[in-house]
């Protein structure tokens, strides 16, 4: 007999066992859900609660069946218990965190959740779609722990033996199966493991009450966006309202998305990923504005630099006064010369005496002007228009969360406040001062938000190993790190790492064989291609070049969403920031270092600490000379 029909009749006999009594329907379903290779069940019936817990390689799930799905205040008790159960239940020092809630419809009629995203109802004709669709990233180790530690009366442990380890031997595993998982948990991620393990530090700011805008900081890999996207489930859990998951970076929140899909996919509908810019020239097409799609605004800049550059050009070249324009400018929302003369250009070593500034605010009017003859915004505008529009309005949202704010402008942080107002759990900021990319700086405080008293410190980092930590901490980023609010934060040196080893390899070599030691670095990873990124300061086209010259195909760091594939991903380290990787090789170009002066030296080194801790388990380290 296969193993498929040999577990389903082991299945129907221990359910018969065990509820003679209950109607037909339940233990069928209960049936297939025991008889499912992999997980264990946790059975009570007839207490009007949850009936299962199904603890497998997809996680911890809640489960209730029967012919009527649960209303709004009756899913939202289910929760609540199957929390509670799970509560304080500790694995190799992480905790558990809550369960989902899945209602199953038994036989194949409609079954659509009627409790806004509390939970995922599922018919039972669709099962196996459901359990397909379902995350893998526990260990069968992992399993096992989990239902040895849960406590819970009244429920009675459902399993089907393996074919090899009598039932009489729970806890166990025999070699083969211990190698299978060893084998399962190197290969099929169970760095997702977060889906269902929290640290306990991560665990209390997932649950933790705030009475207004809070932030989480914490250096590089320490779980920020992981506790930010529980926290995210845990207050769609009890509020009604829509929600926002945001960055400055485009591409990210729809990585991000994939990952919130994975541990809250009832939640699709309730959740809104989007990058703040898109966020902004959506609303203000909605509200009427027309945003011309016309131009490029790099060119306007240009135009407006060739009119004022040689008053400039002797100071600082092009970029410098570009960045001056768009952060401390624009970024801050500044409207007038004097409010630009006396405002606190944090972030900018050189000092500016009044006559260059009145170059830079030339600069500024003539850049406005012709943004305005072609009816263009920039970034900038985008949000500070934006902002103006909400103006006095109720904010939209029931919550926000904010992932990598070190990043984003002054006006920014506005437009966000405005967007989720001064409400309990409604701001969240979250980001690392020693992971800034671009210049810039403000403190909190500035933007209007206060968070006294609700910051919470990441220190456990989860996602490198030790040896990688130890050479990104070696970059000289500079370690006096800000809390984002003017206060000490803690830098990467501080963190506590979990997984121990690595590999950090070195590559320096002249442009000409840049492609071959591409080629090599790429066969001599561990790391699928898939799960491996080139990571560039300096040109991508450069690198790209030289890969396809070695015939390796590759995909820009800006099409991926975070789903998996086969090609290795090359990008900016602007792009890559908040992403991780398998395997990294990270390139600069040492002429790009030479000649820098303070505040480019450590922007500098930001951007390679970056680079460096986007790496789990190899990290390439490739400098090209000249
Ligand atoms: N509780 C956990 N259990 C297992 N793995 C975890 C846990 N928390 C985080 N991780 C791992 O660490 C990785 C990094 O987490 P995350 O991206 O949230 O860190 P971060 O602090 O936002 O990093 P960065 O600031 O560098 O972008 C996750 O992808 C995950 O693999």
């Amino acid at each position: 007999m296969g193993d498929v029909a040999r577990r389903a009749r082991l299945a129907t006999e221990l359910v018969t066992r065990h509820f003679p009594d209950a109607e037909g329907d339940f233990r069928r379903v209960l049936s297939a859900l025991v008889a499912r290779a992999g997980w264990r069940c946790l059975v009570r019936r007839g207490r009007g609660g949850v009936d299962v817990f199904a603890v497998g390689k997809g996680g911890v799930l809640a489960i209730v069946i029967g012919e009527h799905l649960p209303d709004h205040d009756t899913a939202r008790a289910l929760l609540a218990e199957a929390e509670h159960a799970f509560a304080g239940v500790r694995v190799s020092g992480r905790v558990v965190a809550a369960p989902r809630l899945v209602a199953i419809r038994p036989g194949s009629a409609e079954a659509r959740s009627r409790a806004d995203g509390l939970y995922q109802a599922v018919r039972e004709a669709d099962l196996e779609k459901f359990f397909a669709s379902t995350a893998a990233h526990l260990t069968k180790t992992h399993v096992r722990a989990i239902t040895d530690a849960v406590r819970l009366p009244g429920f009675a442990l459902l399993t089907v033996a393996e074919r090899t380890a009598p039932e009489s031997a729970p806890g166990l595993l025999d070699a083969d199966e211990l190698r299978e998982d060893q084998v399962a948990s190197a290969m099929s991620g169970s760095f997702q493991s977060w889906l269902t393990f929290l640290h306990p530090s991560q665990s209390g700011i997932v649950t933790r009450r705030y009475s207004g805008p809070a932030r989480i900081g914490g250096p590089a890999g320490t779980g920020k966006t992981v506790v930010a996207l529980h926290r995210l489930r845990a207050i769609a859990r009890r509020t009604t309202g829509p929600l926002l998951f945001t960055t400055f970076v485009r591409t990210l929140p729809t990585v991000h998305r994939e990952s919130f899909l994975r541990l809250a996919p009832e939640l699709a509908d309730r959740v809104e990923f989007t990058g703040l810019h898109a966020w902004a020239h959506r609303l203000l097409r909605e509200r009427g504005v027309t945003v011309s799609q016309h131009g490029s605004v790099g060119s306007v800049f240009n135009l407006a630099w060739l009119a004022h550059r040689s008053a400039l050009e002797p100071v600082e070249p092009r970029e410098y006064w570009w960045t001056e324009i768009d952060t401390v400018v624009k970024g801050r929302g500044i409207r007038t010369f004097d409010e630009y003369t006396l405002v606190p250009r944090k972030g900018r070593v050189r000092k500016l005496s009044a006559a260059q500034k009145e170059a830079v605010w030339a600069l500024y009017e003539t850049y406005q002007a012709k943004l305005a003859e072609r009816g263009l915004l920039d970034f900038n505008d985008l949000v500070q228009r934006a902002w103006e529009e909400l103006d006095g309005e109720d904010p939209p949202y029931a919550a926000v969360v904010a992932d990598e704010v070190q990043d984003i402008s002054l006006m920014g942080l506005r437009l966000l406040h405005r967007l989720a107002g001064d409400g309990p759990d409604g701001l969240l900021l979250v980001g690392d001062g020693q992971q800034q990319v671009y210049p810039g700086g403000w403190k909190l405080s500035e933007a209007g938000i206060s968070v006294r008293g609700r910051g919470a410190v990441l220190k456990v980092n989860y996602r490198n190993r030790a040896d990688i930590v130890r050479f990104a901490d070696g970059l000289g980023a500079v370690d006096a790190v800000d809390d984002l609010d003017g206060g000490a934060g803690v830098s990467l040196r501080d963190a506590e790492v979990v997984s121990e080893g690595g590999v950090v390899r070195m590559w320096r070599g002249d442009r000409a064989d840049l492609g071959q030691a591409l080629l090599e670095a790429l066969r001599g990873t561990a790391a699928p291609s898939g799960s491996t990124a080139i990571i560039v300061l300096g040109r991508v086209s450069d690198v790209v070049g030289a890969l396809r010259g070695a015939g390796v195909a590759s995909t820009p760091l800006k099409e991926y969403a975070g789903l998996p594939d086969d090609s290795v991903k090359v990008g900016t380290v602007h792009r890559a920031k908040g992403l991780e990787f398998q395997a990294v090789i990270a390139v600069h170009f040492e002429s790009d270092g030479a000649g820098a002066d303070q505040e480019g030296r450590e922007l500098r080194a930001r951007q390679l600490m970056v680079a460096a801790t986007r790496a789990r388990d190899e990290l390439w380290w490739f400098a090209v000379r000249g």
